[in-house]
């Protein structure tokens, strides 16, 4: 068994589940779910997003072999890429500005995923990095995938279904995959590596469910 599979199984197969059964993944390819809802959610991935290309950039520092850098480095500047285009069309079709998106700030899910990542990717092994930054990719892959077959009458949603259910997308993901089941990893440091997989994922599973509640800090 290949490593990925290894990881998947243990630590994404139920919450994959319980991620495409969620309101706002069903509430996507129906229409149903509301403009506020998936507002929130384009604003949190910006600031996501920001803190997404720091870690990857970190990866590609440690990595082991040239090609895993570059490709590292490649989707750490790709991932501020899909914020600008993030910005310009997806925010501005709802009317929002990255003013809005600053002024907004990082959300209490937001933040932890992001200094979860950030320290794994600081202070963890090179495999315990790549371990805690594949759910991002492997989940989008996966549910962009599953929503391409329904698309959704709305045609901000059908976009960011368009983003990830792609051919292009899901190269990008077969690459991280195969750096993934070429990693050397010990006893002690396999267990971490599946902790940290786990914990994205779920991660994951917060980030939409904040986005359906549009979770805010409970004091300020
Ligand atoms: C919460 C959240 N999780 C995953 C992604 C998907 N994603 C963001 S950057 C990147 C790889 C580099 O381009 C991928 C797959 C997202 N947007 N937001």
């Amino acid at each position: 068994m290949t490593f990925s599979s290894e990881l998947w199984d243990r630590g994404a197969a139920s919450v994959y589940e319980q991620i495409v059964r969620h309101p706002f993944i069903t509430g996507l390819t129906d229409g149903t779910l509301d403009h506020d809802a998936f507002q929130y959610f384009i604003t949190q991935d910006s600031h996501y997003l920001r803190a997404y290309s720091r870690a990857l950039s970190l990866v590609a520092g440690r990595a082991t072999d040239e090609d895993a850098v570059s490709m590292f480095a490649l989707h750490a500047a790709n991932a501020i890429a899909v914020e600008r285009e993030l910005h310009t069309s997806l925010l501005g079709s709802l009317g929002l500005t990255p003013a809005d998106v600053d002024a907004a700030g990082s959300g209490p899910t937001t933040t932890a995923y992001m200094s979860y990542l950030t320290a794994v990717c600081a202070t963890g092994t090179y495999a315990e990095a790549v371990a805690a930054v594949l759910p991002c990719y492997w989940i989008y892959r996966d549910v962009g995938r599953e929503l391409l077959k329904r698309s959704s009458p709305d045609p901000l949603y059908a976009k960011w279904i368009a983003t990830y259910g792609s051919e292009e997308f899901d190269a990008v993901v077969e690459q991280v995959l195969a750096v993934t089941d070429t990693l050397d990893v010990g006893t002690a440091e396999r267990e971490r590596c599946h902790q940290h997989f786990a914990t994205t994922c779920r991660y994951e599973w917060m980030f939409w469910d904040a986005a359906y509640h549009k979770l805010d800090w409970p004091v300020r």
